[in-house]
């Protein structure tokens, strides 16, 4: 099932931030997020060949693992090996980088994607899938061995997104905020 877009729960839509100083969102809930956060092949399949998600279908993520559960796990996953003195921040960039280059191999020569990858196999959505994962976990440990509370971090950079693009101003425009004349 498809969960609600939540954006306008979570204060996304309009102009100004609704995140407070210590980063968390007064309107930010976690039922805003997802529902059950299952979305079944039919449904997400379905909905996106007719030309992409609309507004109230869109594509949402199942409510966990959360964040902090991925930390936890590849917490868990190298404390089990041992490999807690190769995973220093350096190290943990150049992995992820090293990661996002597989995952730009998966779509390179092949032009433009359609959202939802119709033209894709099911072998290379999973293979796609354990690639971006690859990107997620080592930047969580990044995160992580530099302190970076990632999930206040985004509420934060959010906030400020909004201001440095008010939906007013930018509304169907493309352009960096610094060419906007005021
Ligand atoms: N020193 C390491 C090696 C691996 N991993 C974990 C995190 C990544 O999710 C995944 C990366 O494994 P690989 O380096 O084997 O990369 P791939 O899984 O992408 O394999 P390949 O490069 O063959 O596609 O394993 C890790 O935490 N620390």
């Amino acid at each position: 099932m498809m969960a609600t877009n939540g954006k306008e729960a979570c204060g996304l839509n309009g102009d100004a931030p609704s995140v407070s100083s210590n980063g968390s969102s007064d309107a930010f809930t976690k039922k805003s997020v997802v529902g059950n956060g299952v979305a079944t092949e039919a449904s997400s399949h379905s909905k996106l060949q007719n030309g992409g998600a609309g507004r109230d279908e869109r594509f949402a993520f199942s409510s966990e693992p959360t964040i902090e559960d991925i930390r936890r796990m590849q917490a868990e996953f190298t404390d089990e090996r041992n490999w807690n003195q190769f995973h220093q921040p350096r190290n943990l960039l150049l992995a992820m980088v090293g990661e996002v280059g597989e995952v730009a191999e998966l779509f390179q020569w092949r032009g433009e994607v359609a959202e939802g990858l119709p033209d894709w196999t099911e072998s290379e959505r999973e293979h796609l899938a354990h690639e971006l994962s690859d990107v997620m976990i080592y930047l969580v440990e990044l995160a992580e061995k530099c302190h970076v509370d990632l999930p206040q971090a985004v509420l934060r950079k959010m906030a400020l997104n909004r201001q440095k693009y008010p939906a007013s101003k930018v509304h169907g425009s493309a352009k960096k905020y610094t060419e906007y004349k005021d």
